[in-house]
């Protein structure tokens, strides 16, 4: 809220605070650039905010309750600030996002100080700016790079704006003086050349070209989500109308996006982030009062597929790294991997290249000498998913490390409690689940065991944050959130197989719901092998399986045996150049159809006395992501996860589940759950021998209970206790 307006004769200073609930902001902002229009003794207006912070735009939950006719818009009143016949000048501290943004592009000056940064992140909330940064901001600074800003909702700092020319000045310290300082010397000076919604886009030759490759490329990324698109068909009415017919049409895009329920999921997506940060335990403890203990040193066990990212993740926050392999070969192996992800990364972004202090090798260390780890602040396991192997290592890692380091695992699904018993402190053991690949997935699960302590999970997720990463706090039970519903998942696209479908039909159903790799090619990229060790550990497959039993069922349950033919083929998915796919070579990404693949299924159904059917895309995605939802609530009932939004998001940041589509949960409360429960009905009674599929006693809770929004469900969860 606008809460100080003093008069620094003669020039107006206009503050207001950080984040804004709009209408109180859009009529204090008026009513200020009214009082100075009239009163004559105001030469000019500075316009700045509060606490060293311009403003982070517009209040997101605001949103859902603007009215259609709410007046005055701030569109109107930032061509109120542009008419003004005083020069007004934009002091921006901190950062300058969103609608603020748009207020400063309505000033006919801006100042910035040296640390300030500024963006349109509207795109990243299902949006696009709604106050003229779509007209205004492709007059100011040309159309590519306004494209670029706009459809990417990407943040600059203070140079690369002025570099940009979205800022006139940068100030080392004392903006707002300095912002009052050319306030008061442009007083008088004709303002018509510094309204932006005078001017006209700068054209350029291939104006339509570039429109449209701007256009195929973000709807190549934006795997469904409107809101890309839309910010180009507004920037494109920049170049194409008249300003005040470009604004019309902005407004008009804005609105349908308003409407749209991707911009209702992804502002959803956007608190549920947040709110995973705060975690809590039963015990009481919460992210409140446990305090991450520093880390400097991190080593991390193993650089397999998984290890190598982790590393590289570490290296890129500038943390000091010791990596340990099994043997020489592996090292180097791991070592030349780490090398190139470094490399690549480094290429990606050019800034760190050219940073001298950028990767420093004296941060990374490669060994096989497992005493080297002793003063390591937090080790990283990321060995074969072996319990026997991964006690053994725990064993000698609490023999080794200094008694404050603190032993994370990254296990897909093995009990935390079970690895941290071979160690004499596990209260300073947790599982830290990164996701494939490690360098890029967001993700971290936080999995806290029976003897946990808060300072331990506070630490695992203040090193998540440290670099960069998304943590979220999870119990313990077999693969815990992300895989625990992950199984149901993959396990109904391999029965799909069996009974018709494709590995390509099922990926496209899936990656054209919105998910970045359908379940085969995310197999494929994660290593089919992984899945394999855990199947035999759990005596599903291989030597500990009982001799006679049936090869598609475990007791009463079926079960498909093709993931594991699959391995005994040595077709381990990207890593060995075969899987549900064949590759180029080993390590190469483009998945092409295999028809010894599709021969071996042919091969498989006739065995098996299976009769091929078309499978259409609906019951493709109602088995795969019904069954994934049913598990959501199984966990949410058994306090494996403490709320919905926690799952929500592990699944956009763990598995490419799409944003606008906001998660699992939410979209099963956008479906609605007597739907689900009546499809999950169907498809179990037709597959009685799959328990997965059958409801779940809190989904049905849920729909007795007359189907409640979703922040009311934990309030029916049946656990008496959360086990987090
Ligand atoms: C700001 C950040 C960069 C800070 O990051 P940091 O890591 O420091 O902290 P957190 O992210 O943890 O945030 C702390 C705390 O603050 C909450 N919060 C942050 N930003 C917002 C926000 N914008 N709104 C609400 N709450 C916010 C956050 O949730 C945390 O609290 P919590 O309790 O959850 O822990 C970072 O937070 C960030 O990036 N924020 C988002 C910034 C952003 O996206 N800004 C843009 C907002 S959208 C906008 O400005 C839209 C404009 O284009 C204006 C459009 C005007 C529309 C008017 C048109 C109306 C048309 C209606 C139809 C009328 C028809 C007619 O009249 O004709
Ligand atoms: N691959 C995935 O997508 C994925 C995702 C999340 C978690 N995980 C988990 O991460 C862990 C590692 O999986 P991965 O896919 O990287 O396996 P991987 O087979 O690619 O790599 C494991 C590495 O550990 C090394 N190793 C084995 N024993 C060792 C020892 N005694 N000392 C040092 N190094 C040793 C191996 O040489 C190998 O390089 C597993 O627990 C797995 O379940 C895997």
């Amino acid at each position: 809220v606008l809460n100080y307006a003093s008069v620094h004769p003669p020039v107006h200073l206009l503050r207001y605070t950080v984040v804004q609930d709009i209408s109180a902001v859009v009529r204090a902002l008026e009513q200020g650039v009214k009082k100075a229009d009239v009163d004559p003794a105001v030469k000019a207006v500075v316009i700045c905010g509060t606490n060293g912070t311009f403003s982070a735009g517009a209040d997101i939950r605001g949103f859902s309750s603007i009215q259609a006719g709410d007046r005055p818009s701030l569109a109107s009143v930032i061509d109120l600030i542009e008419r003004s016949e005083k020069p007004v000048v934009a002091a921006i501290e901190g950062m300058a996002l969103g609608g603020a943004l748009e207020v400063a592009l309505g000033c006919h000056y801006r100042v910035a100080h040296a640390q300030a940064w500024v963006g349109l992140p509207e795109v990243t909330l299902g949006l696009l700016p709604g106050a003229g940064g779509t007209q205004r901001l492709p007059r100011l600074i040309g159309v590519p790079a306004a494209l670029d800003l706009i459809t990417t909702g990407k943040h600059v700092l203070a140079a690369e704006a002025l570099k940009l020319g979205i800022i006139d000045e940068i100030m080392e310290e004392n903006t707002i003086d300095a912002a009052i300082h050319l306030a008061n010397k442009v007083s008088g000076q004709p303002l018509n050349s510094r309204r932006l919604s005078l001017k006209q886009v700068q054209s350029l030759p291939n104006m339509d070209a570039i429109l449209s490759e701007a256009l195929v490329k973000v709807k190549k990324q934006a795997r469904g989500c409107l809101s890309p698109e839309m910010c180009v068909q507004a920037v494109k009415a920049s170049v194409q109308l008249p300003f005040t017919e470009g604004i019309r049409k902005e407004r008009e895009l804005f609105n349908l996006l308003l409407s749209s329920g991707q911009a209702k999921a992804l502002q959803y997506v956007f608190f549920a982030q947040r709110a995973a940060q705060k975690w809590t335990t039963s015990s009481g403890a919460s992210w409140k009062t446990a305090s991450a203990q520093p880390i400097r040193k991190v080593a991390v066990i193993g650089l397999g597929t998984m290890g190598r990212g982790i590393v590289t993740s570490l290296v890129k926050a500038k943390m000091s790294v010791v990596a340990l392999e099994q043997d020489q070969k592996q090292l180097e192996v791991g070592a030349r991997a780490v090398t190139s992800l470094l490399e690549r990364e480094a290429s990606k972004m050019p800034w760190i290249g050219q940073r001298p202090d950028a990767c420093d090798p004296a941060l990374l260390q490669f060994t096989l000498d497992f005493s080297v780890l002793q003063d390591a602040d937090l080790v990283i396991e990321a060995v074969f998913e072996d319990m026997a192997l991964k006690k053994e290592i725990f064993h000698k890692l609490s023999a080794i490390c200094k008694p404050g380091s603190f032993l994370c695992t990254n296990t897909s699904a093995l009990d935390i409690d079970e690895i941290a018993s071979a160690t004499s402190r596990p209260h300073q053991v947790i599982g830290t689940h990164f996701f494939s690949p490690a360098h890029v997935m967001k993700l971290v699960e936080i999995i806290h065991g029976r003897h946990t302590s808060p300072i331990t999970i506070a630490t695992a997720m203040g090193l998540a944050k440290t670099i960069g990463k998304i943590g979220v706090v999870v119990g313990n039970c077999f693969g815990f959130v992300g895989n625990r519903m992950m199984a149901p998942y993959a396990e109904q696209a391999v029965f799909l197989l069996e009974e018709g479908c494709k590995p390509k039909e099922v990926d496209q159903a899936l990656e054209g719901f919105g998910f970045n790799l359908g379940p085969f090619r995310m197999l494929d990229l994660a290593g089919l092998d992984v899945g394999w060790r855990s199947r035999k550990g759990q005596g599903l497959t291989g030597p500990k399986l009982a001799p006679g039993t049936p090869a598609r069922l475990r007791g009463r349950r079926r079960y498909s045996p093709l993931p594991d033919l699959l391995c005994e083929n040595g077709r381990y998915g990207q890593k060995t150049g075969r899987g549900w796919y064949q590759y180029e070579k080993p390590g190469a990404r483009i998945a092409n159809p295999d028809p010894w693949l599709h021969n071996f299924l042919i091969r498989y159904r006739d065995a098996h006395h299976i009769k091929a059917r078309f499978i259409d895309e609906e019951e493709i995605l109602e088995r795969c992501l019904y069954t994934l939802i049913n598990e959501g609530f199984q966990i949410l009932d058994d306090g494996i996860a403490s709320d919905p939004e926690d799952i929500d998001v592990i699944y956009i940041y763990g598995y490419g589940w799409p944003k606008h589509r906001g998660g699992p949960m939410f979209y099963a409360s956008t479906i609605g759950l007597p739907r689900i429960l009546a499809k999950l009905q169907k498809y179990s009674e037709a597959h009685p021998d799959i328990p997965r599929m059958q409801p779940s006693a809190f989904l049905k809770k849920l729909v007795f209970l007359g189907n409640p929004p979703l922040k009311e469900w934990m309030s029916h969860a049946g656990h008496q206790s959360s086990k987090l």
